[in-house]
């Protein structure tokens, strides 16, 4: 009974990863009851052969307040169940769980080295479209609580804890996090970081700024528009550049040799046949593609590798009164845990952003009514900012020689091709953005 209706409330839910494929099985791996009217649910989900492993926190009414319908799951008897994640009374557990390293029904609450947790904050979920769930605590904490579980320690509780350790810059301070074994391997379940209630969404400012350029006058050029980026741009790419120094400072590093970078090709290509399967639009950019992958196999350097973000874009850098501020180091979501964390070129992270201007610049002109007067605008404006953001990269320490071209092109690609699957599987009408990468360019 309550498995019939995890499975209708779940694929409605935004974080859900299967959306687009029929639900096939359901069935509950870990049901405990952290305290009275809390329950912590691990729900295993069978999508044509493969499992998927999702976290709900359940809430146990015997009256539902209206703050709490839209949360409703379903009845059972008397009981109402609930989405937890939205009932502050029932989450202020979890923030007193980390102020005081408990340890309950097999989850171990934890807070970073040296903080103190100050627990009479209440929260509020976050309105952000996710793939996971933030819960804002006060304006002091975010606490992202990952949805689809994935055996291992998460690589965003592993990089900004080594990050934080360094004292670097361009992070957001971890708090604490909340972890369980899963299949006997311990899991990180939550991740609290500092909030910087005073920041701005770097994808919110850069539309802003398109935004201002598209109600510019004709002939006002993107550098005259008053909304400009590009000086932002340029930040970014410093910021982005001392990021890659810190995670190459502390954690592995390797020269990829000139045969094996023939595997990155291949990995690009398997990415690609896994996409055109998904999504058949696909199909008629192979070609460029292909042979934008075949320029990777003709490189005769090595490749230097290091952590990377993995999903860098402008919906994951906050800008602070004082700088810019990374986030989510958690690489793409649905990719395994192992290439998430598996060591990359910072290409791939400079690649997502470039993406990201060309998005940002792009994501009004979807079902815009002048979309072909504003096209050369929208050009421009990625142009200007992405040729911006490689200068500060530049500047800030990060290299990108004449000979990486093929790389970062490929990147970008194979960046576009991924955005194809997300868009197609979450936002059907943001499809044209990403396609719109493999149009010919000048060379
Ligand atoms: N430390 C933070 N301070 C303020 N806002 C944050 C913070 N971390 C995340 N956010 C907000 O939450 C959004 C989603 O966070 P993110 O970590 O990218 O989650 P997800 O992995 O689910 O996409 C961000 O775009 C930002 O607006
Ligand atoms: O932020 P997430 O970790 O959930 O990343 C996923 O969702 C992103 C969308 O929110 C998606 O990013 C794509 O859309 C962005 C605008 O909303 C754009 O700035 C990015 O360039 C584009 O890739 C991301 O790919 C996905 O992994």
């Amino acid at each position: 009974m309550i498995d019939e209706l995890l499975a209708a409330w779940i694929g409605r839910q935004r974080w859900f990863g299967g959306k687009g494929r029929p639900i096939d099985d359901l069935s509950i791996d870990a049901d405990v009851e952290l305290t009275p009217g809390l329950r912590h649910l691990i729900v295993a989900i069978w999508q044509e052969g493969s499992r998927d492993r999702y976290q709900i926190l359940m809430g146990e009414r015997h009256e539902l307040p209206d703050r709490l319908t839209h949360a409703l799951i379903g009845t059972v008897g008397d009981t109402y169940l609930y989405d937890a994640v939205h009932d502050a009374d029932r989450m202020s557990w979890l923030l007193e769980g980390m102020a005081g390293d408990e340890t309950r029904s097999g989850l171990r609450m934890r807070h970073a080295p040296g903080v103190t947790i100050d627990t009479s904050q209440r929260s509020l979920v976050l309105g952000a479209e996710q793939s996971n769930t933030s819960l804002v605590y006060g304006d002091s904490y975010i606490c992202k609580l990952f949805r689809r579980l994935i055996p291992g320690v998460n690589p965003e509780l592993e990089i900004i804890s080594a990050l934080a350790a360094r004292r670097a810059p361009h992070i957001a301070q971890p708090y604490g996090w909340i972890e369980a074994d899963v299949d006997g391997t311990d899991t990180t379940l939550a991740f609290m970081q500092e909030y910087l209630s005073n920041a701005n969404d770097g994808w919110d400012l850069a539309l802003a700024s398109v935004r201002d350029l598209y109600a510019s006058l004709p002939g006002v050029t993107a550098a005259e528009a008053g909304g400009d980026f590009a000086a932002e741009s340029v930040r970014l790419g410093i910021a982005t550049a001392r990021v890659h120094h810190e995670l190459a400072e502390s954690f592995p590093t390797e020269l990829v040799e000139i045969h094996e970078v023939k595997r990155m090709a291949e990995g690009f290509r398997r990415r690609l046949g896994r996409a055109v399967a998904e999504v058949p639009e696909l199909r008629r950019h192979v070609p460029a593609l292909e042979n934008a992958y075949h320029q990777v196999e003709l490189l005769t350097r090595e490749v230097p590798v290091q952590r990377v973000h993995g999903d860098y874009h402008l919906g994951q850098v906050m800008r602070t009164p004082t700088d810019w501020v990374v986030l989510d180091f958690e690489g793409e979501p649905g990719q395994p845990l192992a290439e998430r964390r598996a060591l990359s070129s910072p290409l791939r992270d400079v690649a997502g952003m470039l993406r990201s201007f060309d998005y940002a610049a792009r994501h009004l002109l979807a079902d815009h009514s002048q979309a072909a007067e504003l096209e050369p605008r929208a050009e421009a404006w990625a142009d200007r900012n992405r040729t911006a953001f490689l200068d500060g990269y530049r500047e800030g320490g990060g290299v990108i020689t004449v000979g990486d071209a093929a790389l970062l092109r490929a990147f970008e690609l194979s960046k576009a091709v991924y955005e194809v699957v997300y868009e197609a599987r979450n936002r059907p009408s943001w499809v044209s953005i990403p396609l719109a990468a493999f149009r010919p360019r000048p060379t």
